[in-house]
């Protein structure tokens, strides 16, 4: 791959965009993971009160800088010349492409415009292209979506200025609706080149150092592009709420309150995001939303490798939310009451009904597969669940002495086994 722009010695820079959601900080992963031979600084913009992305974005010996609040778009653009100013002047040795990804929901056209209507930074920098990254499972809802008068789809900004559109999630939906997808694409821009791709994985060849950006092109499509006097306005029923709360949280409270909040909600909630400490462990946890799609789990399960919580240290969580009307009072008492607060519930008494087992009575349970087992404890309950849950048994597993619960009295999950046949 090509080393900076040679025959005008301008620095390239990809302008990574696309719907809240859709790939963009894992493509940076990717790029920060693969061997290119280019020394990449990132520009990371996030919408929303509280920065995650950082967190999110691998460590490396690439230069990162964040921008936080507010769209790059419009309130920081003069931000970020000044950081593109400041990384060509003292840093320039450090680095020879830029990639700057764009909150979800900016316009791409203004942060295209800066590289021809600012003086210093035309001089420092070459518009390389407009990546959009297209989650094809949520696209199309946003594409459809009636905004208020004078208010932009950014969705479709988004699609109509890219150079080259980046079809990402594959995995979730069929090689029919992406046939359907790429002619409605193709409807908004003919020109962009489409590549199909799973966990934003793209041949880097195919998006870096391309020099895709055409303003005769952009011009034809959008006369204004140059008038820096043009404003836009977004839709101001989208907002973020940023929740901030020291504490450890429960985690099957947690799961259960997130799971409820993105099944019945999901519609609204486009985008959620959290750096989390958990009890019992010093891994951070993250988790990642788009819409009602839910992945949470431990930074190491997740590839991030976080540093993890440090002794001493204050765990602190930090969660975003971005979405229309969403209820800030709502959201922070839910999640407030997943961060354990000291006090144990009240265990409360367990039901009346009798049941099949006592204790030490031979068992199989259903742990995956059948496997043997001997009661250890009736009505069983953990210090955390709330007042008046119990599990009727308690049972220790033969194989590995693994204590486990069983959460109802019924043949589906536990059976009387035969004591001379398996017993230890
Ligand atoms: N199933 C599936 N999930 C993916 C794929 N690519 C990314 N994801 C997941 O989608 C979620 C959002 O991905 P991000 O890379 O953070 O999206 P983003 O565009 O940076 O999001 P914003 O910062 O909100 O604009 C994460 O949980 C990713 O792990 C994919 O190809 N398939």
């Amino acid at each position: 791959m090509a080393q900076a722009d040679k025959t005008t010695d301008r620095i390239p820079v990809t302008v990574l965009t696309g719907f809240l959601g859709s790939g963009k900080t894992t493509f940076i992963n990717y790029i920060l993971k693969e061997k290119h031979g280019l020394r990449i600084a990132v520009v990371e913009n996030e919408f929303g009160e509280v920065g995650i992305d950082d967190g999110l974005v691998l460590q490396t010996d690439e230069e990162v800088i964040e921008m936080m609040n507010g769209c790059i778009c419009c309130t920081v653009r003069d931000d970020l010349i000044q950081a593109l100013t400041r990384l060509a002047t003292e840093r320039r040795h450090m680095f020879d492409y830029v990639v700057i990804e764009t909150t979800g929901l900016a316009d791409p056209a203004p942060v295209a415009q800066t590289f021809f209507v600012d003086e210093k930074i035309s001089q420092l920098y070459v518009l390389d292209s407009i990546v959009t990254f297209v989650d094809c499972q949520h696209i199309s809802s946003h594409l459809e979506e009636i905004k208020p008068e004078g208010v932009e789809n950014e969705a479709i900004e988004q699609v109509a200025f890219a150079d080259v559109l980046v079809l990402n999630k594959t995995d979730l939906v069929s090689a029919a609706e992406i046939k359907e997808l790429r002619k409605r694409l193709a409807g908004i821009n003919a020109t962009a080149r489409m590549l199909e791709s799973e966990q934003s994985r793209i041949p880097l060849d195919a998006v870096l150092n391309i020099r895709a950006f055409d303003l005769e092109k952009t011009l034809q499509m959008d006369a204004e592009f140059l008038d820096t006097d043009a404003d836009h306005l977004h839709d101001k029923s989208v907002s973020s709420v940023g929740i901030v709360i020291e504490g450890e949280c429960i985690p099957n409270r947690l799961n259960d309150w997130l799971s409820e909040i993105l099944r019945t909600k999901g519609a609204d909630i486009f985008r959620s995001k959290g750096i989390l400490a958990m009890m019992g462990t010093d891994e951070k946890f993250v988790f990642q939303g788009v819409h009602m799609l839910l992945n949470m789990g431990g930074s190491g399960q997740l590839g991030l490798n976080l540093t993890p919580w440090q002794p001493g240290e204050k765990r602190v969580n930090k969660l975003c939310f971005i979405g229309r009307n969403l209820d800030r009072a709502e959201l922070t008492a839910g999640f407030q009451a997943c961060v354990f607060n000291g006090k144990f519930p009240e265990p409360g008494s367990p039901p009346k009904q009798k049941l099949r087992f006592k204790v030490g009575d031979p068992v199989m349970a259903k742990v995956g597969p059948w496997a043997a087992g001997v009661i250890t404890a009736l009505w069983y309950r953990e210090p955390l669940w709330e007042t008046g849950r119990f599990a009727p048994y308690q049972v220790r597993l033969l194989e590995d002495d693994g204590l486990v619960w069983v959460p109802r009295d019924s043949d589906v999950l536990i059976r009387a086994r035969d004591k001379s046949a398996t017993a230890k």
